[in-house]
């Protein structure tokens, strides 16, 4: 039997199986087989080419496009991106990515548009992954639609979904430590409502961990034990974009704007330039960027022109946007502002600045 006909006969299994606290635990086992099948499925085939994966980050952020064929991300992009912006086409063998460059309030925004990746059935299979590859390092996933076709959503969402993407989510609050004997040891600090303990330690079993302490502070499921367990799980904001508006009547829209109103979305038309710069200040704002003002050693820090740069970023992903050689030749940084215990506070690579932080980066002399 394929790796498609076993996930198959599980998820019938799980289809026809009552869930309750008696069946919980198969059902947890049943799953956790499922998502060992599907990563086996996902690793990208060596094919002994070497050709690479991922398409270089450039830029201060990648966003990618994600839809059904002709719903219109070809020209969103070309809408997007500035003319004079760097394009280069990356072979995917026979897949092409095709990246370009938004500039947006002193941000460069690399924008990803993958063709025809998603054909139902086909997506996430075959050249499909190495796409998904791909898609799975942007800091923002785009859902383009129709605006006749909304029910597409969760079709692009599952398929993400089967491939380790997780959109919208948060990973979850548990720790595992892999031990050499001792059993399984489990602390919680809230009561579990989801998952019992049998079913913790059976899916443990089911991926050969027999002695751990495991830390769960967070109500989870069942699936997202396995997501944490499994490790190769990315966990990525969404936005939907619903395409070609000018088609649709007035009642049709607020239909759609109801649908999708709890959750990140904007109504745009490519071809007639509705919503493009709302567009463009949604995905800023969705990234959430801030400034960080470097201060070379000894002098005052330069105000005018600060580092735009994701939030959350770390001394590290300052010194690789600045220098390549910055990270192998760093001493120490120092840090005032929000991020600071106190001004001037000395900090390593791995320190988390935040919004309106001063910087020097202290570097070896070569
Ligand atoms: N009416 C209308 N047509 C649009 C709009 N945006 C795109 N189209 C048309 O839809 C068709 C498909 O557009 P593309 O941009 O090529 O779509 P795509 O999603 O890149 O398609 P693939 O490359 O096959 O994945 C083209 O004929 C466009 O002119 C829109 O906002 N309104």
């Amino acid at each position: 039997m394929g790796i498609q006909e076993e996930i198959k006969r599980l998820e019938d299994e799980i289809k026809n199986t009552q869930y309750n606290k008696a069946t919980q635990k198969h059902i947890g086992i049943l799953k956790a087989k499922i998502a060992k099948l599907r990563d086996l499925q996902n690793k990208p085939k060596s094919t002994g080419t070497g050709y690479s994966y991922a398409v270089k980050k450039t830029g201060d952020a990648t966003v990618a496009f994600v839809g059904f064929p002709s719903v219109g991300k070809s020209t969103l992009l070309n809408k997007l991106t500035n003319a004079n912006s760097e394009v280069g086409a990356y072979a995917f063998t026979t897949l092409t990515i095709i990246p370009g460059i938004l500039e947006y309030r002193g941000a460069k925004i690399q924008v990803l548009d993958a063709p025809g990746i998603i054909s139902g059935a086909a997506f996430g299979k075959g050249r499909g992954s190495e796409v998904l590859a791909a898609i799975r390092n942007v800091d923002l996933v785009m859902l383009v639609v129709d605006v006749f076709s909304p029910e597409h959503i969760p079709v692009i969402e599952r398929e993400l979904y089967n491939v380790g993407i997780r959109l919208d989510q948060r990973p979850p609050d548990v720790k595992i430590v892999k031990k050499d004997r001792g059993g399984i040891h489990i602390n919680t600090t809230l009561p579990l409502t989801k998952i019992d303990e049998e079913t913790i330690i059976a899916i443990l079993h089911e991926h050969r961990i027999h002695n751990a302490d495991i830390v769960i502070r967070e109500d989870i499921t069942t699936d997202q034990f396995i997501d944490v367990i499994s490790a190769n799980r990315v966990y990525i904001p969404s936005l939907v974009v619903v395409n070609k508006i000018d088609l649709a009547e007035k009642e049709h829209i607020q239909k759609i704007e109801e649908v999708l109103k709890d959750r990140a979305h904007i109504l745009v038309s490519g071809y007639k330039n509705i919503n493009i710069e709302e567009l463009k200040e949604k995905i800023f704002n969705s990234l959430g960027f801030m400034k960080v003002y470097l201060k070379p050693q000894g002098k005052k820090p330069d105000l005018d022109e600060p580092l735009i740069i994701l939030r959350n970023s770390t001394v590290e992903d300052v010194c690789n946007k600045l220098h390549r050689d910055f990270v192998k030749n760093f001493r120490y940084a120092l840090v005032w502002g929000k991020s600071a215990k106190h001004p001037g506070q000395r900090v390593g690579l791995n320190h988390v600045l935040e919004d309106e932080d001063i910087l020097t980066i202290v570097i070896k002399r070569t």
